[in-house]
């Protein structure tokens, strides 16, 4: 806590570091609520380090989110390493004072790590916490952890400002009590949900709330995906109640949307995608010119392989600073990712539109000014580069629409009608008491249309939607092939077309954004291509499998549509090893696998490219997994083929919907060139051995080549895929290979205990000797 003898602090500083946009959008309406309180503030991004003075006269507040494997987000970097530098050099920040708010996910291994390292550097520099540390989980809702924090910063936060002569300063001290502690010392403040109704200028006359289902059966949501649907919502819980506490604040007014007048209109496209400038400053228009479905239509996932090659002739118009304008893609290694910038859907853009009354196009395409909320304010990074914008363009590409709702949006819908039945029940969906309510509103992942369907009287201005909306984001994958198979020309993706079920009792089926609408434009042009009208060269390895398996009706997407992507490098530096004698082991199942697609082909043209003698390429072995050999056995060709070419050492695969009774599959080409060691007697004498489901049951199969490949020869680890079962299943697999491992007399891990090779792990992931690209698909 703070040292007494620092003084008072006169401003309170905003720090952020943010990859899809909550904790910017946290921080920022901080700001308007300490701005609110009579704060002198500031408001930054970290990486904008180099303009905030780190003084005695400020306090901090850092929003830091976690992306990656527990990275600090890309726009964080920069300033970590800055933190790092400082701690090495024993800076001494003891004048310092934050308080720190981590967000996270616990689907992933490295809960808030962004947020917890950040922390744990500025101790190491003295820095004076003066409130403690919050860590929100969006698994569950960020809600929960981030509301009860910012409503208990106030009071800290005038702890250590000096008072200001602000007449809202002993507001400030006054509204920084926690909600419950105000309900019991004031009696004013409203406890009842008829007070809160009334707090809100409202009649609160009550009406007994009433038990929505959906209205319509699966089989139409399933027609008609993206058309509103109301939610089922129990409200039995409300009639019961006489008080509803823990409310979130509305959310600050960060922008403004004002008409342009017609003098001042461009004749720019109303509809033209809004690309994510603060993402990128360099986007490549490309085009598909291949595309191959990699798994049967009856396999439970549907994988698409894609290529694109830059546009020909359409960069020149391209954006901002795409300096060469020409057809060039970016440089790009393998373990690189793409950003695909896609709309949302046309049909959920449209109902959101009409459902607000912009009905007829001269509505949809005015031209909006973006302001800041108020003068003199700063924009949210994700509209710092718009001047104007349209309707159509907000909804189609600037706002996300199909993420799960925040109660901060619910509690800003409140403000947004009249009808006091809905109020309450948002009031209610929002508070403490309707948390079951909220999570089931969750587990329905709604779009925005869905929630407007289910309150039919709300009518939000556009501008506050812009508030309590995250943004729209790109989408990235993973480059499966290596620039120098063809000079660079080229990128390839895979990726699973995204479908899924919502939860008992829902099961409502839902769709994902970017990938059908990859999937619709790649039959389109596979369809136009059979048409002869198209140059590209759609091939396809099932016939019907672009149709077969219950494709969204999505919008159609005309072929040849060419799509905006940007390179991501991999900051986890999740890249072949420079040597290319290292070894390495490969862990990727499922789609896990792409990224590997692209180092072997790498690999395999720098082998080449060597005239004469073959440079030696270090021993190189993969664990694949999918469910069935001849459903989703990703890229068998290739992996074959490396195999062959001797790129490949050992491929070892494990189908958990299939069992093959006697060797293991996958491993053919070994067997037949005499090398495959897995099918020895002793091996397929234990069940689970001789049947290996999944990635880790394979590993451990393999213990004593993984322990040899390991710890003699300085082998290279990579992980791709599921963060949340499978890496931490292939981290238990490991681990126990580590430490049970027979050992010989002077191995330097003899005596290794499970907790020792946990944290050796640990030590070869900070080395970056052991990498991992991990997400979280739910
Ligand atoms: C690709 C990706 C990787 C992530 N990795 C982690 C992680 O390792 N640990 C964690 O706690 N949360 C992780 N998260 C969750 C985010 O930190 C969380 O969703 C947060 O709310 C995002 O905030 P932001 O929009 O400010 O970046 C990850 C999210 C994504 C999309």
């Amino acid at each position: 806590m703070t040292s007494p003898d620092i003084p008072l602090a006169t401003r309170v500083t905003f720090l952020y570091g943010s990859q899809t946009g909550n904790a910017e959008s946290i921080a920022l309406n901080l700001q308007e609520l300490a701005q609110q309180r009579g704060y002198d503030t500031q408001c930054h991004v970290l990486d904008d380090y180099e303009n905030v003075a780190f003084t005695a006269e400020d306090v901090y507040v850092f929003v830091v989110s976690t992306t990656g494997d527990g990275d600090p987000p890309d726009n964080a970097t920069k300033f970590w390493r800055y933190l790092r530098r400082l701690a090495k050099k024993g800076a001494d920040w003891s004048h310092v004072r934050y308080a720190l708010l981590g967000l996270g996910d616990t689907n992933y291994d490295n809960f808030c790590n962004g947020g917890r390292r950040l922390d744990q550097k500025l101790q190491e520099i003295h820095a004076q916490t003066f409130y403690p540390r919050g860590l929100a989980d969006d698994a569950t809702g960020l809600e929960e952890v981030v509301e009860p924090w910012c409503q208990g910063l106030w009071e800290p936060v005038a702890k250590v400002c000096r008072s200001k002569a602000s007449p809202l300063a002993d507001a400030a001290l006054d509204q920084s009590q926690p909600a419950q502690a105000k309900a019991s010392t004031h009696a004013s403040q409203p406890n009842t949900i008829e007070q809160s109704l009334a707090a809100l200028h409202l009649d609160g006359t009550p009406q007994l709330p009433s038990f929505a289902v959906p209205s319509t059966s699966l089989a139409s949501i399933q027609l008609d995906v993206w058309r509103g649907q109301a939610l089922a919502i129990d409200y039995s819980a409300l009639a019961e109640l006489s008080s509803l506490t823990g409310t979130p604040k509305v959310p600050g007014i960060l922008c403004q949307l004002e008409p342009v007048s017609p003098a001042a209109l461009t004749n720019s496209d109303p509809t033209a995608l809004v690309l994510p400038a603060h993402l990128s400053n360099a986007f490549t228009l490309v085009q598909l010119t291949k595309a191959r479905c990699l798994t049967a239509p009856d396999a439970v996932k549907r994988t698409l392989h894609l290529t694109f090659a830059a546009a020909p002739g359409k960069n020149q118009a391209a954006l901002p600073t795409d300096a060469s304008g020409g057809a060039q893609l970016p440089e790009f290694r393998p373990g690189d990712a793409f950003g695909v910038v896609c709309p949302n859907p046309l049909p959920l853009v449209h109902g959101c539109l009409d459902r607000l009354g912009y009905t007829t196009d001269d509505t949809r395409h005015q031209q909006l000014a973006v302001q800041p909320g108020k003068p003199g304010g700063k924009l949210p990074s994700h509209l710092q580069s718009l001047s104007t914008v349209t309707p159509h363009q907000l909804f189609a590409s600037v706002l996300d629409l199909t993420s799960a709702p925040k109660k901060a949006l619910l509690r800003m819908l409140v403000d947004y009608t009249d009808d006091q039945a809905e109020k309450k029940r948002l009031l209610f969906l929002c508070s403490k008491q309707g948390a079951t309510e909220f999570n089931s509103v969750r587990n329905q992942l709604p779009t925005l249309l869905d929630l407007l369907t289910t309150f039919p009287t709300v009518s939000p201005p556009l501008s506050r939607l812009v508030d309590a909306l995250s943004p729209h984001q790109p989408r990235y994958y993973s480059v499966t092939n290596s620039p120098l198979a063809d000079g660079g020309r080229t990128l390839s993706i895979a990726f699973n077309v995204v479908q899924y079920t919502t939860p008992e009792p829902y099961n409502v089926v839902k769709h994902g954004i970017c990938t059908p609408w990859l999937d619709a434009l790649a039959t389109a042009t596979l369809l136009s291509t059979d048409d002869h009208s198209q140059s590209a060269t759609a091939t396809i390895n099932q016939p019907s499998a672009t149709t077969a398996r219950s494709a969204p009706p999505s919008p159609l997407v005309p072929a040849a549509t060419p799509v905006y992507v940007f390179l991501r490098p991999n900051s986890g530096q999740f890249y072949l090893p420079s040597d290319l004698a290292r070894p390495m082991i490969l862990i990727g199942p499922g789609t896990g696998v792409a990224p590997f697609i692209g180092f072997l082909q790498h690999r395999d043209c720098q082998r080449q490219a060597v005239p004469g003698a073959s440079p030696k390429v270090g021993e190189t072995w993969l664990f694949y997994g999918c469910r069935h050999p001849d459903k989703d056995y990703l890229f068998r060709d290739e992996l074959t083929y490396y195999q062959q070419q001797g790129v490949l050492s050992q491929l070892h695969v494990c189908f958990s919907r299939y069992h093959e009774p006697t060797k293991e599959l996958g491993t053919a080409a070994q067997a037949q060139n005499g090398k495959d060691k897995s099918a020895e007697p002793s091996d397929v004498g234990r069940a689970e051995a001789a049947h290996p489901k999944y990635v880790q049951d394979n590993l451990r199969r393999h213990a004593i080549d993984i322990y040899r490949l390991l710890t003699v020869h300085d082998a290279m680890l990579y992980v791709c895929g599921d963060a949340k079962g499978m890496a931490r299943e292939v981290d238990d697999a490991l681990a126990e290979i580590l430490a049970n491992a027979p050992k010989c007399h002077g191995d330097p891990l003899a005596g290794l205990t499970l907790p020792d090779a946990k944290q050796l792990l640990v030590q070869w992931i900070l080395d970056k000797r052991y990498l991992r690209d991990l997400v979280s698909w739910i």
